[in-house]
């Protein structure tokens, strides 16, 4: 690893890639069909845009217009190496560490979008739509595919789930996207989200964590203009 400082993966110009339908019992929440995620097919893959970042002490902000704004809970993989066309068995070398992340969804957007056949760009990739918590080194994490992934709001659980009910693997994962598209250090894979996703309103409190080793807490708010400076 080249000794870089992926605790600040947030502020650099990282992608975001994510991947959908990744835990059967989040397919079936959503009524998705069974496709061929759940047969060890291709895995769904989309972007959120850098912009999409926000890390704790801001607030997520609810999109224009949106009235179905859900949480996802996810295990963020942090890549530490350019990794281009990486084979699954080496798939891990590549990984620097892991992190908290939701991946917010603007639900009725995000309907429009798949009745319509169109991009999730804007349900998926809106500002604040990829919460994040501080950055937790590879060697910390004994087993990215045992840990437990949970998400409360106001103190009550809605998600509470395992890595281990994971349909694509982390490896799989990151050589069937680098097969595609290279990832660089500090760009971080969203890998999908178990089920119990729910909406959240203005003054909610996100609370979500990786078993015991991260917990991020953020709230639910609408955008704020900075003040206008006199000129
Ligand atoms: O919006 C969805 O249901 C797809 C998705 O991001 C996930 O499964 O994590
Ligand atoms: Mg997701």
């Amino acid at each position: 690893m080249s000794g870089r400082s992926f605790e600040k993966f947030a502020e650099l110009a990282s992608k975001i890639i994510a991947v959908g339908k990744n835990y059967a019992d989040h397919i079936k929440e959503m009524g998705y069909a069974a496709t061929s995620a759940t047969k060890k097919g291709e895995p769904l893959i989309f972007m959120k845009p850098t912009s999409a970042f926000v890390k704790e002490g801001s607030k997520i902000e609810i999109p224009p217009g949106c009235a179905n704004l859900h949480h996802e809970v996810e295990l963020g993989v942090v890549i530490g190496r350019l990794a281009k066309k990486v084979r699954e068995e080496e798939a891990m070398q590549y990984v620097a560490g892991y992190t908290v992340a939701l991946d917010m969804t603007d639900r009725d957007l995000q309907a429009t979008a798949k009745k319509n056949g169109t991009p999730w760009t804007i349900p998926k990739g809106f500002d604040t739509s990829c919460p994040v918590g501080s950055f937790i080194p590879k060697k910390a994490v004994p087993d990215p595919h045992a840990l437990r992934i949970w998400c409360k709001v106001n103190g009550e659980t809605r998600q509470d789930g395992t890595t281990s009910d994971m349909i694509f693997s982390i490896p799989f994962l990151i050589s069937y996207i680098t097969n595609y598209i290279t990832l660089y250090p500090g760009d971080v894979v969203l890998t999908g989200t178990p089920a119990g996703v729910s909406g959240v309103k203005e003054g909610d409190v996100i609370e979500a964590g990786i078993g015991d080793l991260s917990k991020v807490r953020f709230e639910v708010g609408t955008y704020e203009a900075p003040a206008q400076e006199n000129n």
